[in-house]
């Protein structure tokens, strides 16, 4: 029986680390409205992984699903390889919710402690130190939190999520309070988290910043997953910028027959299809310039590029709208 237990152990030793977060078929419905609807995704080990979505898509209710504060009405999740509700997994999760508030009587550094001993581990003073250091609070340790600032709270708030040495940690608007250089070294702390294999779920509107640190994006739209994937995969579509002057009826087919066509004043946006991805300048270009100075265009501007995360958001909550009202 015991060499029985061994073998099991040894053989799970063996297997690799499950994911951060692995969930499937997640459903939450209030009353009639739907706000979560067979949601599935994963954040593997040391990834960080960004949950975009318009207002009210249905982010923050799936991040309270996933540490187990809302019960959904469907669906199975596991943090760290373990049932969300199991405390030996939530206590290996931190959390910086979107909404954060702390005892306004304690100092920063007495936050921190209470933090380490609702997670029931023991993290040295000197730790915990560096960790308000980490956050740019080093200074303010024994300030009470009453007197923070709004990004002072929310530089505490991420210390919180972090003091507890988590293997995972789940963002929700973490920069929604801080300034340019506070939204930078978060960027940094991400950054510095990814390198020591810490896994990171982000929710965030700032779409640059999530183009910036995430390895994989899931989008969500009305409850429902829209798209999701590595940023490569998602991103992987070129595109043409051009800035014209006289484009014809002819000269503008010629460029709707290249790919996907949008224009703001002389300025035009060819989305190159996915097949002529990988070399869009090889023949492709400069044919279409000759096309288009062969059809009277005068070309002042080619440039070509990669689409940002943010219009790839925007096309695919679009389609995403479209196909519904179909
Ligand atoms: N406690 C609740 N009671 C009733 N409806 C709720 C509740 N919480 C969320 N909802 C609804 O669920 C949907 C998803 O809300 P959620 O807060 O998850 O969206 P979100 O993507 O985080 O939005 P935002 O970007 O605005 O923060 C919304 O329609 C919202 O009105």
């Amino acid at each position: 029986m015991t060499r029985d237990t061994g073998a099991a152990e040894r053989l799970l030793a063996d297997l690799p680390p499950a994911p951060a977060v692995w969930c499937s078929g997640l459903r939450k419905r209030y009353r009639r409205q739907v706000a979560v609807d067979d949601v599935s995704f994963t954040v593997g080990r040391g990834e960080i992984v960004g949950l975009l979505g318009p207002n009210g898509a249905g982010k923050t209710t799936v991040i309270k699903i996933l540490l187990g504060l809302i019960h959904p009405n469907a669906g199975d999740v596991l943090l760290l390889g373990r049932p969300a509700r199991d405390p030996r997994a939530r206590a290996r999760v931190g959390y910086l919710p979107e909404l954060f508030r702390y005892q306004p009587w304690l100092t920063a550094a007495e936050v921190l402690a209470l933090h380490v001993r609702l997670a029931g581990v023991t993290v040295p003073v000197a730790e915990r130190r560096e960790c308000l250091d980490m956050v740019g609070l080093a200074d303010r340790a024994d300030d009470r939190v009453g007197g923070f600032s709004k990004g002072m709270q929310q530089r505490l708030g991420l210390a919180v999520a972090l003091v507890a040495r988590p293997e995972l940690v789940v963002l929700d608007e973490p920069t929604s309070a801080l300034d340019p250089i506070g939204r930078a070294d978060v960027r940094d702390l991400l950054l510095s988290l990814r390198s020591r294999r810490v896994a990171v779920l982000l929710n965030s509107h700032l779409i640059g910043e999530v183009e910036r640190v995430c390895d994989r994006v899931v989008i969500l739209d009305r409850g429902r997953v829209a798209a999701s994937g590595t940023l490569a995969e998602l991103l992987g579509q070129r595109e043409l910028r051009l800035r014209l002057d006289g484009v014809g009826a002819d000269a503008e087919a010629r460029l709707a027959a290249t790919g996907r066509l949008t224009r703001a004043g002389d300025e035009f946006i060819v989305e190159l299809p996915a097949d002529q991805d990988a070399a869009p300048g090889d023949g492709a270009v400069p044919k279409l310039v000759a096309d288009l100075v062969a059809l009277g265009v005068r070309v002042h501007a080619v440039e070509p590029g990669r689409i940002s995360l943010e219009r790839r958001l925007l096309n695919i909550l679009r389609a995403d709208s479209g196909e519904d009202r179909r």
